[in-house]
Parts: structure tokens; C-alpha cells; sequence
């Protein structure tokens, strides 16, 4: 089986001469089709710089970074755009767009897919909403939602378009407990049903029993 993810001696850094930092140093990882990692570690140890280089946020400095079999060291903008529209981002702050519906958020990631019809929209967002639990709010606007219903949005935004890789960056922290709990089996009840491998950035010990895997990092290495 290919590695959704495959990272081989990746190092990243920050600032230029004496204000150089290095953030990420040789970072080897995969990660395969259905898998859940779980990336922690303390405050400023390099999770989320990990994780933004997986998404084509950032261009890879040095060492090698493929994503879905492409690499994505010297890609150029356009690819780089088709690779992070292949990914579903769920962030902590869920970046709706105010000004549209829970189903013209959805929409917004299905419009970045020519090869899913527009007919089937409607019908698809239904069901990803319904899966998710807020099948009743639809046509609400984010701001008549609660804190966690705004997140479940998100979540179905990220996941509407089945894509093979999903990444979220502290997906829980604003969000209490029990519904915190709900949003991360949620993840994974639709990861395993679509096969798709999840990197999962989290500070919140009490979801870490999703992970098929937890990977520890500090100081910008991963620790084996
Ligand atoms: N754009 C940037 N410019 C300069 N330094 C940065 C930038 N982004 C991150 N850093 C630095 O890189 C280091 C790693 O940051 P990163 O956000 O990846 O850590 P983290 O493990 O995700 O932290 P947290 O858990 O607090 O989110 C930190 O020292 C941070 O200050």
C-alpha cells in the first residue's frame, strides 16, 4: 500500500542569517490510507508548521514532502493549489464564511471539484450534514449555531468531497468536552468508512484514543 503522506528528511526554517531559526530537522514520516496520526507535543515544537507543509500552505525548503504520490518540493503555485484542493482542512477556529448558509459553505468545497456535478450538490451537502449530525440546519447561517454546530459544519465542509487526506489543527480546543468528543468520532467514523488518513494536531489528551498512531514532537524533531 503507498503512504498518503510521506515525509523523508524534511527541515524547514524560519528568518534569514543571525535571526535563522530552524524549526522542523529531519523529519521522516508516513502515513497510510485509513490511518489516524495523532501529532502532539509542547507549544512552538514545529506541529503546526509540520502540518501546514502537508498542506501545500508552505513550500518545502529541503528534503522531500508527497503528498498522494506528488512531490511537493519545486512544485509550482497551480499544482500546488490542485494538491490542497485534495485535502480536507478542519482548523480550530472554523472559518466560516458568515454571509453564506451551512449548505454555501459546503457548496464552497464541492465548487473546487469540476469532476462532481453540480446537480448533486444539493444532495451530497445533505448528507455530509446529516452525517455529522445537523441535518435540521442547513439552510441556517453560522451565526444562529452553537460553538460545536459551527465546528460540525466545518467538518462537513472538509469532508463533502471525499478527499484522501484530512488534516486538522487542534480541531477541539474550543470546544467543551462532550462535544469535542462528539466532533472527533466524528472524524473518524467518516475516516474509516472513506479510507481516508487523518494527521491530527492536538494538545487534548482526552481525544487521543482515536489515533492509530500518536506521534510525539519536540524541539522540531519527532521522537521514536
Ligand atoms: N511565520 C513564522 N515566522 C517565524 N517564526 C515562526 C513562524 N511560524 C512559526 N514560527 C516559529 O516556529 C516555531 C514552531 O511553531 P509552530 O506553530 O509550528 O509550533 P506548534 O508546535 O504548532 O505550537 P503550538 O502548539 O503553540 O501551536 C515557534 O518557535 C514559532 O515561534
Amino acid at each position: 500500500m503507498k503512504p498518503t503522506v510521506a515525509v523523508s528528511n524534511l527541515n524547514h526554517s524560519f528568518g534569514k542569517g543571525k535571526l535563522l531559526k530552524s524549526v522542523l530537522n529531519d523529519i521522516n514520516l508516513d502515513i497510510y490510507p485509513g490511518e489516524i496520526v495523532i501529532l502532539t507535543g509542547p507549544s512552538g515544537s514545529g506541529k503546526t508548521t509540520l502540518l501546514s507543509l502537508i498542506g501545500g500552505l508552505r513550500s518545502v525548503q529541503s528534503g522531500s514532502l508527497k503528498i498522494l504520490g506528488r512531490e511537493l518540493r519545486d512544485i509550482s503555485k497551480k499544482q500546488a493549489t490542485k494538491v490542497r484542493n485534495q485535502i480536507g482542512f478542519i482548523f480550530q477556529h472554523h472559518n466560516l464564511l458568515k454571509c453564506l448558509t451551512a449548505y454555501g459553505n459546503v457548496r464552497m468545497s464541492l465548487k473546487l471539484h469540476p469532476e462532481i456535478p453540480t446537480w448533486e450538490y444539493r444532495q451530497r451537502a445533505e448528507n455530509i450534514l446529516r452525517a455529522v449530525g445537523i441535518a435540521d440546519f442547513v439552510d441556517t447561517y453560522p451565526e444562529k449555531l452553537s460553538g460545536g454546530q459551527q465546528q460540525r459544519v466545518a467538518i462537513a465542509r472538509a469532508l463533502v468531497a471525499q478527499p484522501k487526506l484530512v488534516l486538522a489543527d487542534e480541531p477541539t480546543a474550543s470546544l467543551d468536552s462532550k462535544t469535542g468528543r462528539d466532533v472527533v468520532n466524528i472524524i473518524q467514523k467518516l475516516a474509516k468508512e472513506e479510507g481516508c488518513s487523518v494527521m491530527l494536531v492536538t494538545h487534548d489528551n482526552r481525544i487521543l484514543d482515536i489515533a492509530d498512531r500518536i506521534v510525539q514532537m519536540e524541539d522540531g524533531c519527532l521522537k521514536l
